[in-house]
């Protein structure tokens, strides 16, 4: 699990740092950091809409769009998923 995040928080740093033609992440990320966590509250909402009445399959996908905007947001903060994942294991009993 971590492989996936820690492989998709790398291509996300990459594509804020080379801005590729077509790159979404750049995109967004250009737009500034207000636009990207409002991105989050976005998905956080369609993720509860999902969750409360659209399905399995939806809520899996919007989960993993919640997650990449979040990523994106990180990048932009400079915190790392290993940060992340410090903070975590610090709170587990
Ligand atoms: N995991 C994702 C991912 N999840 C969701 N999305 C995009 O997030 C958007 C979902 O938001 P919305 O439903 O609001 O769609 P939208 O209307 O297009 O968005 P807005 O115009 O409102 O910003 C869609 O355009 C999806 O394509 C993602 N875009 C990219 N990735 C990953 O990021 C990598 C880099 O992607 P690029 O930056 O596009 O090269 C890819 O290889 C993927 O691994």
């Amino acid at each position: 699990m971590t492989e996936v995040l820690d492989e998709l928080y790398s291509v996300i740093v990459d594509r804020i740092k080379r801005k590729p033609q077509g790159s979404y992440t750049a995109e967004i990320a250009s737009k500034g950091k207000g636009y990207v966590a409002r991105k989050v509250g976005e998905e956080a909402v369609e993720t509860i809409v999902a969750s409360l009445s659209e399905g399995k399959e939806r809520f899996i996908s919007e989960s993993a769009d919640l997650i990449y905007h979040l990523w994106v947001l990180m990048a932009i903060e400079g915190v790392t998923p290993e940060e992340l994942y410090e903070e975590l294991r610090r709170r587990m009993k």
